[in-house]
């Protein structure tokens, strides 16, 4: 296409016609409410940074991360969006909260899933953001460790041979269950340290030496796996993490 062809299509004068000034005028728009993102989004940064000084005193071994709380910010965004952007005000403040918990010092987390390795990260990521460092493993005991020894959280799989569940009821009994990913029946949890006032509020992840212990009458349960006797499940019943009916955690 030659210049003067340029010319006739798109003729200088084009800089003043109505359809570029009212581009103009939205893009100075959109300018504007940027100006403001930014203030406010440093704004939140900062007062997520003295959340996490304010929490340094009480949390003792636990992490800073409050799924709870996360639920609750995420559930005020959605709940005030306008019905055509709920989902993109929920991915966004994922994102937000995501580096409103980086400012309390970056979460690291490990990802075991040989069966399904991108789909477990992709979870990951979706699930706690950019913000946070996330690294595929190969040893489902390691990623238990890792978030036992306060490094981080664990992102492990179900849909495999390894019983590591069973652990959650034994020498990691400190950690908690705090997310699943895949849907109602997930194929995938997040464990970590912690803090069991700060678990979700949803259905109840329960480990059981045999059967259905622990399930209130007409509760409704999702049997997810069961190895020598052991079963691990989520059930509806409110049940309390660490007593007597094997609840490990919650998810969101
Ligand atoms: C700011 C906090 O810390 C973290 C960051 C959150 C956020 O940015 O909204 C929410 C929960 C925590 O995981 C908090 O506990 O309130």
């Amino acid at each position: 296409m030659s210049n003067s062809t340029l010319h006739q299509v798109w003729p200088e004068s084009a800089a003043d016609s109505p359809e570029h000034k009212a581009l103009a005028a939205l893009r100075a728009q959109i300018d504007a409410v940027d100006d403001q993102l930014l203030e406010l989004f440093q704004k939140r940064l900062d007062l997520a940074g003295q959340v996490g000084r304010a929490k340094d005193a009480p949390t003792g071994p636990h992490t800073k991360l409050r799924p709870d709380r996360e639920k609750a910010v995420l559930a005020h965004v959605h709940g005030r969006a306008a019905a055509p952007h709920k989902e993109a005000v929920t991915g966004l403040w994922r994102e937000i909260v995501g580096w409103g918990l980086a400012q309390q010092g970056q979460l690291k987390v490990q990802v075991w899933s040989p069966n399904e390795p991108a789909r477990a990260f992709d979870g990951a990521r979706q699930r706690f953001g950019r913000a946070a460092d996330i690294r595929m493993v190969q040893d489902a005991e390691a990623a238990l460790r890792f978030a036992s020894d306060g490094g981080g959280v664990a992102v492990l799989a179900v849909n495999n041979d390894t019983p590591w569940w069973i652990g959650l009821r034994k020498e990691w009994a400190h950690l908690s269950v705090f997310e699943g990913f895949g849907g109602e029946v997930p194929s995938a949890f997040a464990v970590g340290p912690i803090d069991p006032a700060a678990l979700p509020g949803g259905r109840r992840v329960v480990v059981s030496a045999g059967g259905d212990a622990g399930d209130g009458a007409g509760a409704r349960r999702w049997g997810l796996h069961t190895h020598h006797g052991w079963t691990l499940a989520l059930t509806e019943a409110r049940i309390a993490p660490g007593g007597p009916e094997g609840c490990v955690g919650a998810v969101g």
